[in-house]
């Protein structure tokens, strides 16, 4: 199925929309764990610890965080989890780049590799992983159906996928202040402190026209998966999603 965020891209209707990405976030590297943390209120770390918390009964030994960007919930969840083996994969180098010198300071380069790797073709074999992770990812993929069909394939049978997805409240008066916070302090935070004046209004954009809720439930299923559960964090402002193979 198409989805409307698919059309939504960075810099030019023309063009692949993961290549667009690739650039986009190698553009914004250096600016994105302040931009990430001050925008968010530091909130996110929260919303990471929520997340990784659900997977600990499951006790995953070989894991995977997609679109991992400068590291931060692979490193979390390696703190939380101690899995034997953790790797981060992402399109974006310059992303990584960050994340691989966080690791390194860190003394946790033994434990969390890096490997550039697009979700929408992964290079692992069937059956890889216990645990598949993507925070703040499957909003930038090309082809939302594929993505997820590539994390079913290399997730293990029993295994379990954790989504933590933007989205936008939908009640007084939250949904109000969001879209005036989306709208206005967004783009012009992004504007300033990052220098790419199209990174910080593609991220708004992408949020509205993303499937949210009951609605993305449903397309999580359709890629295979089942026990698919989700729970709106902080009145909505972030959603995750839970499943298993
Ligand atoms: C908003 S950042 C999130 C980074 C990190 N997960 C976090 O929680 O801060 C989104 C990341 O998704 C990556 N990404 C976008 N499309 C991707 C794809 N098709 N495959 C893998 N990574 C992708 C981007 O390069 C970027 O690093």
């Amino acid at each position: 199925m198409k989805y409307p965020q698919e059309e939504i891209k960075p810099y030019s209707s023309e063009g692949k929309k993961t290549e667009q990405v690739e650039t986009m976030f190698d553009n914004i590297a250096h600016h994105y764990d302040l931009l990430n943390h001050t925008m968010s209120f530091g909130i996110d770390k929260g919303w990471r610890l929520k997340a990784i918390a659900w997977l600990k009964p499951f006790r995953p030994q070989k894991m995977m965080d997609v679109a991992t960007g400068t590291g931060d919930f692979a490193i979390q969840a390696y703190r939380d989890l101690l899995p034997e083996e953790l790797i981060g994969t992402d399109i974006s180098e310059g992303m990584m780049k960050i994340g691989k010198e966080k690791v390194l300071k860190l003394g946790l380069d033994q434990s969390i590799s890096f490997a550039k790797e697009d979700c929408m073709n992964l290079t692992f074999t069937d059956n890889t992983f216990d645990a598949i992770t993507v925070a703040f990812g499957i909003r930038n993929f090309e082809n939302l159906d594929k993505g997820l069909s590539e994390m079913y394939r290399v997730l293990n049978k029993g295994g379990h996928l954790v989504i933590l997805e933007l989205t936008t409240p939908d009640s007084f008066p939250m949904k109000q202040l969001f879209a005036i916070y989306s709208k206005i302090v967004i783009p012009t935070m992004g504007k300033l402190l990052s220098k790419d004046d199209n990174a910080y209004t593609y991220l708004p954009e992408t949020i509205k026209a993303f499937p949210q809720g009951e609605v993305m439930k449903g397309v999580i299923e359709n890629a295979g998966f089942k026990d698919v559960s989700f729970k709106r964090l902080t009145f909505g402002v972030c959603t995750l999603y839970t499943a298993a193979k």
